[in-house]
């Protein structure tokens, strides 16, 4: 049985300085709930700290880290986790919809509204001058927010159940993006970043 073969081709979403694509639903051998569910019980996951005006806080989400090899980055050895059979299943879905080789991921998990990601962009030198970036949801709807250094023009993408959403090109370094608390009761959601380390 080929597993993928109802896998649907993405559409690009027209923008300036950059390339995006979406795909409503990536096509996975399991319904997206099992899927969710397991994401969230066998992942390990983290709560970071992270440093703002020399203030220590928690990040408003919890995360988990996975790839193929270690990475140096600001000096530190990162070691990934290694690629679960579910991640690698996830993975092959994903570069079979997208043409692209990925190497690691970064999972997210937004326990319910009051967790975030602020605006950022995923330029770190290791991941080379034009990243390609395949992000793949799961759970809870939420809107990913693209906001274009230069010119501010702000677009909003729903990234349901399901979906996968590919930056690529000059993406990263042109654009911001990130995803907002909301102030209504929202259910989980896991994200995945899959990106190539160099
Ligand atoms: O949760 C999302 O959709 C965004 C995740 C993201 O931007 C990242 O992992 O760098
Ligand atoms: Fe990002």
């Amino acid at each position: 049985m080929d597993l993928f073969a109802s896998s649907a081709t993405l559409t690009p979403i027209p923008v300036e300085d950059g390339e995006l694509a979406f795909l409503p639903q990536l096509a996975l051998p399991w319904p997206n709930e099992e899927i969710l569910r397991r994401l969230i019980d066998e992942t390990a996951w983290r709560a970071e700290t992270v440093v703002v005006y020399g203030k220590r806080h928690l990040q408003p989400r919890l995360t988990a880290w996975h790839g193929d090899a270690g990475y140096t980055y600001s000096g530190l050895r990162l070691e990934p986790l290694p690629f679960s059979p579910l991640l690698q299943t996830i993975r092959a879905a994903v570069e079979q919809a997208t043409g692209r080789r990925f190497n690691s991921v970064l999972l997210n998990y937004y326990r319910n509204e009051r967790d975030s990601m602020g605006m950022h962009a995923d330029d770190e030198p290791e991941l080379g001058p034009e990243p390609a970036i395949a992000s793949v949801s799961f759970g809870a709807t939420r809107t990913f927010i693209l906001r274009h250094k230069a010119s501010k023009r702000t677009i909003k993408l729903d990234l349901a159940d399901g979906s996968l959403l590919l930056m690529a090109g000059q993406f990263q370094q042109e654009w911001l993006h990130g995803i907002n608390k909301l102030s209504r009761p929202t259910g989980p959601r896991v994200n995945l970043t899959f990106r190539y380390i160099f």
